[in-house]
């Protein structure tokens, strides 16, 4: 398939010089005369590389804004800017906002082919690395979203990224903690290293060690451990919570030596790791409950990083749900469809319990199962039932309270408010009272007074 690649310049001459020789070399160009233009083409499908000129006359940004603006969006879409002769001060600083080379105009065709090869095959190069590493986890390499919060996660996670910290991330099922974890390694030093994930939920208790530390037998290694593999790279704790305690105090000493010795050996195997943790359940609860390591917690949590609930953040909802139609339509090699403003309204109201791998997941769904007729456009009826009644906090623009009088309205506002929160802390009156600001023997009474029986008391209290 011929490489898709953006040709950004305001001169038309130039334009379609690029282009004809990109497309002499079989390459597919696609041409923007603007920032605004170039964007909406960007949006419209990747490109696998953007020719960018520094001068962009009449257009809404300069050459170097837009080049900011699409590696925030986009920091592994590689970038070749275009300078006028003797403009070196221009490109060099291109090069340090992100571009991977520049070209001098007047250029000379066969420079340009040559620089546009060794990108594109660098680009190869890298997507095919990150989808093995994808396809092994399942996973996208960004966080996608918009909201402040995402944001401001995004900017935490760029920033100690390459300072080589510890990084605890914490959050619900399903936010995005793995997601979070590769980012950090993507960015660092070491991402050329290996990234090796322990899922110590998903193994046996007596195997963690093993695992992640390898065997050895009268001297000789049977099996290298996880954290050998990771040496030079990123070795990343999921659900640390899950380790058993004798486990945690072997990690603290790899975390404070560096060193550790393979099940049944003596032999002190050094590596060079830097170690990233995830939970979803409170390590401050867990440590209460004397099932982790306080000394550990205070090592894993140099710099802890907390990913919201997507109730939370649901600005995050519509261009999330963008982001999977147009990855799953483009898997189906169908059109990407059009997302009604109905459904896009339904899927915000949604509380999604299981985060943004549930809203992925029926994404997905509602693509597979669109009769073919229908996949141009998502409409509300083509979403699982699950969006559109339970756990849906559509009760506040419901016809039945638009009809009702205001108290009988707030009321059933309340009960779908407190179904909806109380369901979030899996039925923990006082971590939902705590989270909503009210007492919790105030929230009781409430709870009496609507008539919600079905939450007791919690049992520790
Ligand atoms: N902000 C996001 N942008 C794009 N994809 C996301 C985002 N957050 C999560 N995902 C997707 O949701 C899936 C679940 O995310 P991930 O496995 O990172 O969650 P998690 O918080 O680590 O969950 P768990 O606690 O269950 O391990 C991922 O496969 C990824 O596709």
């Amino acid at each position: 398939m011929a490489l898709d690649i953006l040709v950004v310049d305001d001169e038309r001459d130039i334009r379609e010089l690029v282009a004809g020789v990109l497309e002499d070399e079989g390459y597919a160009p696609r041409t923007a005369a603007d920032s605004d233009s170039a964007l909406a083409a960007i949006a419209e499908r990747r490109p696998s590389l953007v020719l960018l000129d520094v001068w962009l006359q009449g257009s809404k940004l300069d050459g170097l804004e837009l080049l900011d603006v699409i590696k925030a969006r986009d920091p592994s879409l590689p970038v070749i800017i275009i300078s006028g002769h003797g403009n070196l001060d221009t490109a060099v600083s291109a090069i340090r906002r992100g571009a991977i080379d520049f070209i001098e105009k007047p250029f000379e065709a066969e420079r340009l082919s040559l620089l546009v090869a060794r990108a594109t095959e660098t680009a190869r190069l890298r997507t095919e690395n990150e989808s093995l590493k994808a396809r092994a986890g399942g996973m996208d390499d960004e966080l996608g979203g918009v909201s402040g919060a995402i944001n401001s996660v995004r900017a935490n996670l760029k920033r100690v990224a390459p300072t080589g910290s510890r990084v605890l991330i914490s959050g619900p099922p399903g936010v995005g903690k793995d997601v979070a974890a590769r980012m950090l390694h993507n960015w660092s030093q070491r991402s050329n290293g290996p990234f090796i994930v322990v899922s110590a939920a998903r193994m046996e208790p007596e195997r963690v060690e093993e695992e992640l530390f390898g065997v050895e037998e009268g001297g000789e290694v049977v099996r290298p451990g996880l954290l050998e593999r990771a040496h030079g790279g990123t070795l990343f704790l999921d659900e640390v919570a899950d380790m058993p305690l004798t486990t945690q105090g072997k990690i603290l000493r790899v975390l404070t030596d560096q060193a550790f010795t393979r099940v049944g050996g003596a032999r002190t195997v050094r590596v060079d790791v830097r170690v990233l943790s995830a939970s979803s359940r409170s390590l401050t609860e867990e440590i209460a409950a004397g099932r982790f390591r306080e000394d550990l917690y205070y090592r894993l949590a140099v710099v802890p990083v907390a990913l919201p609930a997507l109730a939370d953040r649901r600005e995050d909802i519509p261009p999330l749900v963008e982001h999977f139609v147009a990855r799953y339509a483009a898997e189906r090699r169908v059109p990407t469809p059009q997302v009604a403003p109905e459904a896009f309204a339904a899927l915000q109201a949604y509380d999604w319990p299981g985060n943004v791998r549930q809203l992925r997941n029926i994404v997905e769904r509602t693509i597979i199962l669109a009769p073919g007729d229908r996949i141009g456009r998502i409409d509300v009826d083509l979403l699982p039932p699950e969006v559109m009644g339970e756990g849906s906090s559509s009760a506040t623009t419901a016809p039945s309270v638009m009809g009702a009088p205001l108290r009988e309205a707030r009321e059933t506002f309340e009960r779908e408010y407190l179904r909806v929160q109380i369901r979030r802390f899996s039925g923990n009156i006082s971590r939902t009272a705590a989270f909503i600001g009210m007492e919790r023997s105030a929230l009781h009474r409430k709870l009496k007074l609507l008539g919600l029986t079905e939450f007791k008391p919690d049992s520790d209290e």
